[in-house]
């Protein structure tokens, strides 16, 4: 996938993205971090074909992802959402089978099995039987990325997708994601708050501030007190765990004069 010179500005704002041009590589995972309201959410949407540029274009195998149909796009571009009120009273396994609907036309003709690889995946066998609105956030959670998975894509796209996940399921989530990406070579975009996860998971690191797009690089590039700082607008030290590698840390200029 490649964005070439896209702007982006919602109806009747001022420009938000401008003129982004850059390359995703296939078969990675991608973080994108940045402060709120830097545009991230908005970048994915333009990357999943929900939104359209103002100028410029997103490419899919050359390809502009404007001129490819809805249904064709869903075998290609998953996004994992998690507002969807609506399918409250169906069984989990349902739900997962929507996902199979970029590939189907009826739900009644899809059957279990079909679907039986991606419950698994996500760890949902146990839970299958039951209706949506029985389970815990974590839980949901699994079954929107299942969903997704559902419709084979060749990239997954989150955002946030760790927001309402104690940290027990936020490991899980992304030991998932890590199993996914290495072995399905499923390609992962995603708009990731928790910079340290970001740093640990992803192949490649995009840092975004008002609507540009500051940097790119692998995370080793990207441990820059200075930058991330400067990105932030916090005082960040970079602290080296042993046996755990380097972690990111805001330290508040008054808690510095505490210590
Ligand atoms: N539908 C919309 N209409 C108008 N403005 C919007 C809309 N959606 C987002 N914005 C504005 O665009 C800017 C960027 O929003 P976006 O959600 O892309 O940022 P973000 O980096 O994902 O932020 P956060 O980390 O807070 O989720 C914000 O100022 C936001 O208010």
């Amino acid at each position: 996938m490649d964005l070439n010179q896209v702007s982006y500005h919602y109806p009747q704002q001022p420009t938000l993205l401008s003129n982004i041009s850059a390359k995703i590589p296939t078969g990675g995972i991608l973080s994108i971090i940045g402060p709120n309201g830097a545009g991230k959410s908005t970048l994915l949407k333009l990357m999943a074909g929900i939104i359209q540029p103002s100028a410029g274009e997103v490419l899919l195998d050359g390809r502009s992802i404007a001129t490819i149909p809805r249904k064709q796009l869903a075998t290609k571009i998953a996004v994992v959402s998690q507002q969807n009120d609506i399918f409250d009273d169906m069984k989990v396994i349902d739900v997962v089978k929507t996902g199979r609907l970029a590939h189907h036309n009826l739900l009644a003709t899809i059957a279990d099995d079909e679907v039986a690889n991606y419950i698994h995946a996500t760890h949902l066998d146990l839970l299958a039987q039951r209706p949506l609105s029985s389970l815990s956030g974590g839980q949901r959670q699994r079954v929107w990325l299942a969903s997704a998975l559902a419709q084979d894509p060749e990239y997954l796209l989150l955002d946030e997708p760790t927001t309402y996940l104690d940290i027990h399921y936020q490991a899980e989530l992304m030991a998932i994601l890590k199993q996914l990406n290495e072995q399905k070579h499923i390609s992962i975009i995603m708009v990731l708050h928790d910079i340290n996860q970001a740093f640990k998971i992803s192949h490649q690191l995009w840092l975004v501030k008002q609507g540009r797009l500051i940097k790119t690089g692998r995370p080793a590039e990207c441990y820059d007190r200075q930058l991330l700082a400067s990105i932030f607008e916090t005082n960040i030290q970079i602290v080296d765990v042993p046996n755990y590698g380097k972690y990111i840390v805001e330290i508040p200029d008054d808690e510095k004069k505490i210590i």
